[in-house]
């Protein structure tokens, strides 16, 4: 994988795929929500209502007690209803106040309950969806975007879209019946001074426009370089051991470094537009009100000046400006909203880019299942390479593509032990991926039981097949919970059993805890050949009809090997087995030994076949019993060039 490739936003491409992402989320996923959200909506928009009735008892209370220019007379209320006296007025003034605020404090309690509760569930909703679609996805994404990116969508891009609905949302909800509302009741009472409040709308609605159009792509570099960040930290702490054995510590925190000032200055650049951006909303909702007191106060003081001509009381003044300040003061907030709004879009975008990442291993819509496998496997003309450049969501064309398997044919009957075997990187494991469909090939077909496996279910055809990978990943969890994996409910006499043959027993036998022992994050308190054992038992335990073990005994001793090669010889006797191996002992009793090289397939036969014609494998052999003086000249030759290309190779990666 390319430098340029890591550092690039994966996402970038993904993007295109919706118009509004957020729009397609909540739509999806806030349809489950319904009652909640409308209850939340509801209790918002009445206790927003109810608000505004404060302002309006203390402009009728100072007209009508203060400084007598009005009746008491409160809008909806029947006159009959209203005590005579004015000390009645005013304890019914206090009374309507007082009521107001709890009802209003009622109400928003109900409306932070149903709120959180939509958002709290949309949020996990959306969450465990991309996760499932995101595991079910197939390898060469997982090898395309890096881990920190995937968890950075799913924790930190989630969480920023449960904030908008939680907070921005209802509050866009606020802001919208306050606007409505007030405006309406400012144009009720006095609509040309309502006007001169109103002239400082257009200026905040064009301020957010330019504020939004220079924001929007600045949050989409702070949501990818937040990815970034995670994906060097996942990184580093995972391969915290290669760090300290190599003392990289420093080098490693300036890579960090490196990355969080990315990190930081994206952010920073967003930071420093939006606090330019609220103090000129400031100023603008400043002056509207400041214009509205002016003329207002001149009004009252001097009577209407130039084209206004009704009369103004202090007590509707005071309402007026109240209500100024409650509309013009939630358009400032409105500002804060739309900021959210840009942030949590880039948020969405990324979520939604994951969760509509087609499989490039599809499933057919009519895929059958595979039932009682026998396990024959034919492979026909088989090539692959992996997609290199082009990145994930794209098709890529082929360009700079090696090939990794080129028109591989082959046959397994039921029950073959095939042994595969060659010089490193000559296409063994990607051989027996493409069988499990982690990868599907470019050319040619691979049939179980003479059924083309991209005809039939994946979860049938990986159901059938166990795997033992060169790197055994354990969960964290008991050593039970690891090797019943595949089949949790079994008895733990028969977890016992699988332990047992997989010749894992005589170390689990002394563990603390037995099987309950936990093994730590990825299997790291156990050793590298407890650790393939507990796979091996895992495989067991699942009694697949088709075996693949890569590499299987790479990481045991001698002693354990030989162990290990005894369970396994019962373990694939009635079963289709891949087996590489680069010690080729292992795979000498096989059936069937492929030789590979630069992905074909350049001799086949049993042991004694391939001694007996003196080729790459009767050299490979010959290494390995250590007969080096027995290898043709041009043999060695090759070797220490597929040693320099390797070594260029990997100095390219490095560079
Ligand atoms: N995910 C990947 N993306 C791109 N190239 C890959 C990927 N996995 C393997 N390759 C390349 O494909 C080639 C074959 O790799 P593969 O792992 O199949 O070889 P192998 O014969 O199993 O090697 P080894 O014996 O060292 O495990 C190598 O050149 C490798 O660099």
């Amino acid at each position: 994988m390319s430098n340029s490739k890591q550092d690039s936003d994966p996402f970038a491409e993904m993007r295109g795929r919706v118009d509004n992402a957020m729009w397609e989320l909540f739509r999806d996923y806030g349809r489950g929500y319904k009652l909640q959200f409308a209850v939340g909506g509801f209790a918002s928009v009445v206790a927003r209502l109810l608000e505004l009735v404060p302002a309006l008892i203390i402009g009728v209370a100072i007209d009508a007690l203060f400084t007598g220019d009005g009746a008491y007379t409160l809008p909806l209320v029947p006159d009959g209803w209203i005590p005579g006296t004015e000390t009645g007025q005013f304890w019914l003034s206090v009374g309507i106040i007082g009521a107001t605020y709890v009802a209003v404090a009622g109400l928003n309690w109900l409306n932070s309950w149903a709120w959180n509760h939509f958002a709290q569930n949309v949020q996990h909703d959306i969450r465990t969806d991309t996760y499932d679609v995101v595991q079910r996805l197939d390898k060469s994404f997982f090898d395309e975007v890096q881990t920190g990116e995937i968890m950075s969508v799913l924790n930190n891009d989630v969480n920023q879209l449960e904030q908008f609905l939680t907070r921005d949302l209802n509050n866009f909800i606020r802001i919208s019946v306050l606007v409505v509302g007030v405006g309406g009741l400012m144009l009720w009472l006095n609509w040309q001074l309502a006007l001169v409040g109103l002239v400082a709308v257009p200026a905040l609605m064009l301020a957010s426009y330019v504020f939004v159009r220079i924001v929007k792509p600045k949050y989409q570099t702070v949501r990818s370089s937040v990815g970034q960040l995670n994906s060097r930290l996942e990184n580093n702490v995972s391969g915290v051991e290669v760090i300290k054995a190599y003392n990289r510590e420093g080098f490693e925190y300036d890579r960090v470094e490196g990355a969080s000032r990315t990190y930081l200055d994206a952010n920073w650049d967003a930071i420093t537009t939006r606090i330019k951006f609220f103090p000129t909303l400031r100023i603008i909702t400043g002056a509207g009100f400041v214009l509205t007191f002016l003329v207002g106060g001149y009004w009252v003081l001097f009577g209407a000046p130039g084209p206004f001509t009704m009369t103004l009381s202090a007590g509707v003044l005071v309402t007026f400006l109240m209500y100024s300040r409650r509309f013009l003061w939630p358009m400032r907030q409105f500002g804060e909203i739309v900021n959210d709004y840009q942030y949590a879009q880039a948020a969405a975008e990324r979520v939604y880019a994951l969760m509509t990442e087609p499989s490039s291993v599809p499933e057919a819509d009519d895929a059958v299942s595979l039932e009682s496998v026998a396990g024959r496997v034919e492979y026909d003309d088989v090539s692959f390479s992996y997609e290199t450049e082009q990145g994930v969501g794209s098709s890529g064309d082929g360009d700079g593509e090696e090939i990794v398997l080129d028109s591989v044919s082959l046959t397994a009957e039921p029950g073959d032990l095939i042994g595969l075997v060659g010089p490193t990187g000559a296409g063994k494991t990607t051989l027996v991926k493409l069988l499990m469909r982690l990868y599907d090939a470019d050319d040619g077909e691979i049939r179980v039981d003479g059924t083309d496996i991209t005809d039939v279910t994946l979860s049938s055809l990986r159901d059938s097949i166990g795997y033992v990978s060169q790197e055994p990943f354990l969960f964290q969890g008991t050593i039970r919970e690891n090797v019943a994996y595949g089949r949790p409910e079994v008895a733990d006499e028969d977890v016992l059993e699988a332990i047992k043959r997989a010749g894992a027993w005589e170390f689990v036998e002394k563990l603390p805890d037995g099987i309950e022992t936990t093994v730590g994050e990825r299997g790291v308190k156990l050793s590298g050949g407890q650790r393939q054992r507990i796979s091996i038992a895992r495989a067991i335990l699942n009694d697949p009809s088709m075996l693949i073990l890569d590499e299987a005994t790479s990481h045991v001793d001698n002693e354990t090997e030989v162990l290990i090669q005894n369970s396994l010889q019962e373990l694939v006797a009635d079963r289709t087995t891949f087996a590489i191996a680069h010690r080729l002992s292992t795979v000498r009793n096989a059936d069937q030994i492929l030789v590979l090289d630069d992905g074909e397939i350049v001799e086949r036969g049993d042991h004694e076949t391939l001694l007996a014609q003196d080729g790459l494998y009767a050299n490979l052999w010959s290494v390995q019993v250590g007969e080096i003086d027995a290898l043709p000249e041009e043999f060695v030759e090759r070797t220490a060039q597929r040693r320099a290309s390797i070594d260029i190779e990997a100095g390219t990666l490095e560079d």
